[in-house]
C-alpha cells in the first residue's frame, strides 16, 4: 500500500484547489506513480488538474444496477464481479504523471452495498501499485468512514480563516476520532488568508479546537483569475503565492511511513 494522503474540509474552503496543487507538487518532485481519487461528489479535481473525466464510479454503479433491474445479463458472459472489474479499469484517466479516478455521484436510489464493496476492494488493490494515493474527500468523511482506504498516513484539513471555518474543521477533526478512522497525522491548513497573516482570534480558535496548524496559504488573486478564465490551476506559475505556500507546507512534512 502506497502512502495515503487525504484532504478534507467544508465546501468552498479551497480543498480541491489545494489537492490539485499537492498532486502537481508530488509529480514535480518525481514522487510517482500517483493515484488521485476525487471522492467528493461536489468537487471537480479534474478541472484543477486540467483533465477530462469520461466516466465516474457513480455512473458505473448506476449502469450495473440498471442492467440487473432490467434482467439483462452482462456482456460476453461476464459475471457481475468480472464486469465491474472490467469497467473500473476503463475509468482510470491518465493524467501527466498520475492516474485519476472520480467517484461521482449516484442519481438513483436503492442499495448498492455489493457494488460499493466491490469497488472499494478494487480501489484498495489498485492503490497497492502506486507510491501515493491522494484523496479529495468530502466533509462528511463518508467514503473514509466506509473504509475506502484502509489507512490514511496524512490528513490535511482545509479551512478558511473565519472562526466558523476553523470550528467546522474542528468538527471534522472530532469526527475522525469518533469514527475511529485509522489516521496517523492530521494537519490544518488555513487557506485564502488575507496577506497571509492570521489574526490572533483565529490562532486562538485553532488552539481551542486542538488542531495542529501546519501552515497558511495566502489569498492569491491569480487563483481567482485562472478560475474565472477556466485555466487549470496547476498551470499557475511556480512562483505564484499559492504554489510557493504549498511547497513550504509540504517541505515541513516527511511523507514516510
Ligand atoms: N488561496 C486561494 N486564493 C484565492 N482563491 C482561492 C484560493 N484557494 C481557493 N480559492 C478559490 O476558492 C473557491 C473554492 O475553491 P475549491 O473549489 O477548491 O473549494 P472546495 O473546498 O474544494 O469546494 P467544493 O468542495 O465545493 O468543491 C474557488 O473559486 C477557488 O478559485
Amino acid at each position: 500500500m502506497g502512502y495515503t494522503i487525504a484532504v478534507a474540509g467544508k465546501g468552498g474552503t479551497g480543498k480541491t484547489t489545494l489537492t490539485g496543487l499537492l498532486i502537481d507538487q508530488l509529480v514535480k518532485s518525481n514522487e510517482k506513480p500517483i493515484l488521485a481519487v476525487d471522492a467528493d461528489a461536489n468537487a471537480n479535481l479534474n478541472e484543477v488538474l486540467g483533465e477530462e473525466i469520461e466516466c465516474t464510479i457513480g455512473a458505473i454503479r448506476e449502469e450495473v444496477s440498471k442492467r440487473e433491474n432490467a434482467g439483462n445479463s452482462f456482456p460476453g458472459g461476464m459475471t457481475k464481479a468480472q464486469y465491474l472489474k472490467y469497467r473500473l479499469n476503463a475509468i482510470i484517466t491518465e493524467g501527466k504523471g498520475y492516474d485519476l479516478i472520480a467517484m461521482g455521484r449516484s442519481e438513483g436510489q436503492g442499495c448498492y452495498c455489493y457494488v460499493n464493496g466491490m469497488l472499494r476492494e478494487q480501489i484498495d488493490s489498485l492503490s497497492d501499485s502506486y507510491k501515493y494515493l491522494v484523496i479529495d474527500n468530502e466533509a462528511g468523511m463518508e467514503h473514509l468512514s466506509r473504509k475506502t482506504t484502509k489507512k490514511i498516513d496524512t490528513l490535511f484539513l482545509v479551512s478558511d480563516a473565519s472562526r466558523r471555518g476553523i470550528q467546522a474543521a474542528g468538527r471534522i477533526n472530532e469526527l475522525v476520532k469518533e469514527l475511529e478512522l485509522n489516521v496517523s497525522n492530521i494537519y490544518l491548513i488555513v487557506n485564502r488568508v488575507p496577506e497571509g497573516v492570521l489574526k490572533a482570534d483565529t490562532v486562538e480558535e485553532i488552539r481551542k479546537q486542538g488542531m495542529n496548524l501546519i501552515g497558511v496559504v495566502p489569498m492569491d488573486h491569480q487563483v481567482y483569475e485562472y478560475d474565472a478564465e477556466g485555466i487549470p490551476l496547476v498551470q499557475l506559475p511556480e512562483d505564484s503565492i499559492s504554489k510557493k505556500a504549498l511547497r513550504g507546507i509540504l517541505s515541513e512534512i516527511q511523507f514516510k511511513k
